[in-house]
């Protein structure tokens, strides 16, 4: 564990750039290799009847340099989600491009989005190759972000059980107890010793947060020990780190180079020691579970009901019958999509809200009002009900996800063809895009985009809208299964931070650039001044 401290990590980061010499010359040779098999030796060109590939042809799109099509615009990382803007700005709703001998088809508008990911005639679409298979694929193997058919669809079916309202009532006290934790280690930061007036991160802190909250839900660790959520946090942190790094050097995706690159060793002994976590604590629920019937027996006889709640997931797999490869591959997807989505979510939310004091004040009000109604808090617990009402406070979040949509690409690969509307049809073997922030920046859909304005989300705005405009979570059959779960506790994290401190930063929205790593992640964390409210509750005057 200790020599996966952060600090070796960024040394063999920078160990990175010394051998990119090598690694432009292996790359340069394995693409021009891949294109020779490709182009002289395999049949898989592009499918579809000749009408179709000359409609293909015939799309607008960046053509870019011979092979590497459009990457040498996206080569300046930092630049990279603007390009891409840029590119449907100028191309249209649906664009094409090539990259070695893959056909890449985007499209950014809402009624094309949908043919994409509304339809369930395709079965279960594979998602995207290259980063998911080559890259999130050693994380996620078949879980349920990365697997399809019959596969999925079972797992799907079952896990949404761990996500029902019941369930998300039984989460409510868990993210109340880790969003105090939260409120007092901001408190030392702020508080402690130093300048007062001084801005600093709390980024940190948040996805602290976050991850406990995930360890507890997910693995049934208790977090009241702290130990356990920590090596978690450090060991899931390298392996998102790392895998970010590879995300951003497409020839790490070729198996060879990332084989005998330094990474890939610090990569999978984090993940050794992350699979060694989530190993122990399924032989623990075993045990526990020895005598307690599989839950789908239990089912089978009618003895237990359909809404059940969840008490942790794991639980969950173990009582519906998968086996222990199974609950490792969707743990480990659990832990990657629920834990730095939602914390990065409340992130970006403070720092908007920090930009608009005016949202941040409503905000406030509706907290203060739940916190000081003695049936709203109970027991040091805002309810469900409590964050339900907290209406403002929710259209300010789903305001942040529209600017900063966090899982921004849904890449399909097409297993067979997909018609998009009357004229056209896509071929098999095709990868077709949908990048959300494009649809949710159209003045169209979204008028004045740039502008902080949560009332776009007020119900009646909400129908006029097309229901493929806005999609922080996606939409159809392979939306996010933890949607309501990640509003609830954003919900929980930001009423506790607003009812404890006022929140202000001197950032600007444009002085940190937005890398488009796997998750919109800001170049550097945004800084913030947290000053501690002083507020008088009825509780305390009862006292
Ligand atoms: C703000 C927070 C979150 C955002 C923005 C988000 C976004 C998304 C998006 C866009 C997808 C679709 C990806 C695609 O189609 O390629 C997705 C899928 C998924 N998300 Fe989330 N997510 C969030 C929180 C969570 C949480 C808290 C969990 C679990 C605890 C979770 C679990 C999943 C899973 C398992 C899938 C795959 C669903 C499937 O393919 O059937 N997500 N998420």
């Amino acid at each position: 564990m200790d020599e996966l401290k952060t600090k070796d990590y960024y040394e063999v980061a920078a160990s990175t750039f010394t051998h990119i010499r090598v690694f432009m010359i292996a790359i340069i040779i394995a693409t021009l290799l891949k294109f020779v098999v490709q182009k002289f030796f395999s049949s898989k060109d592009e499918n579809g009847s000749a009408q179709t590939i000359k409609y293909l042809e015939s799309l607008p799109g960046p053509r870019g340099i011979p092979l590497f099509g459009p990457l040498y615009q996206l080569r300046n990382y930092k630049n990279a989600l603007r390009t891409l803007q840029k590119f449907s700005e100028d191309y249209g709703p649906i664009y094409t491009f090539k990259v070695l001998n893959e056909r890449f088809v985007i499209v950014s508008s809402a009624p094309l989005a949908q043919a994409v990911l509304g339809t369930s005639e395709l079965g279960h679409i594979s998602k995207a190759p290259v980063v998911y298979e080559n890259v999130l694929g050693e994380i996620l193997r078949e879980g349920l972000v990365t697997s399809s058919g019959e596969h999925w669809k079972t797992h799907r079916k079952i896990l949404s059980r761990g996500f029902t309202y019941k369930s998300l009532r039984v989460y409510c006290k868990l993210f109340n107890k880790c969003a105090k934790t939260l409120v007092c280690n901001l408190e030392s930061v702020f508080q402690g010793n130093g300048d007062a007036n001084e801005y600093r991160p709390i980024n940190r802190m948040i996805h602290y947060c976050g991850i406990e909250i995930i360890a507890e839900v997910v693995l049934g660790i208790d977090t009241y020990s702290g130990k356990e959520a920590m090596r978690l946090y450090d060991v899931a942190k390298i392996v998102k780190n790392i895998t970010s790094q590879r995300t951003r050097a497409p020839w790490l995706y070729i198996q060879g180079i990332w084989k005998l690159h330094p990474l890939s060793r610090k990569f999978y002994s984090a993940l050794d020691i992350l699979n060694g976590i989530i190993t122990q604590m399924i032989e623990k629920h075993k045990k526990a579970h020895e005598n307690s019937p599989r839950l789908a027996e239990t089912i089978k006889k009618g003895q237990v009901e359909e809404e059940e709640p969840c008490g942790n997931m794991i639980e969950l797999m173990y009582r519906s019958g998968f086996n222990d490869e199974e609950i490792l591959d969707e743990v480990n997807t659990m832990i990657n999509a629920g834990f730095e989505t939602t914390s990065g979510a409340v992130h970006f939310l403070m720092f908007l809200l920090a930009l608009n004091p005016e949202h941040q004040l409503i905000c406030r009000r509706e907290v203060d009002s739940a916190f000081n109604d003695p049936m709203q808090y109970q027991n040091e617990v805002l309810s469900y009900e409590a964050l339900s009402e907290m209406k403002h406070l929710e259209r300010c979040i789903l305001e942040t996800l529209r600017i900063f949509p966090l899982a921004f690409s849904m890449m399909r690969k097409l297993d067979i063809p997909l018609k998009l509307d009357e004229k056209l049809e896509l071929p098999a073997g095709i990868t077709v895009g949908v990048l959300n922030f494009t649809l949710h920046s159209n003045p169209e859909y979204f008028p004045n985009p740039q502008e902080f304005q949560p009332d776009r989300f007020l119900p009646e705005n909400c129908r006029k809208r097309h229901p493929y405009a806005y999609m922080p979570f996606s939409v159809g059959p392979r939306n996010c299964i933890g949607m309501k779960f990640a509003i609830l506790e954003s919900k929980t994290m930001a009423a506790h931070i607003l009812r404890n401190f006022e929140v202000f930063t001197n950032d600007k929205i444009g002085d940190v650039a937005i890398l488009p790593d796997i998750l919109m992640t800001p170049e550097r964390d945004y800084n913030f001044l947290l000053r501690k409210r002083m507020h008088v509750t009825i509780t305390d005057l009862l006292e």
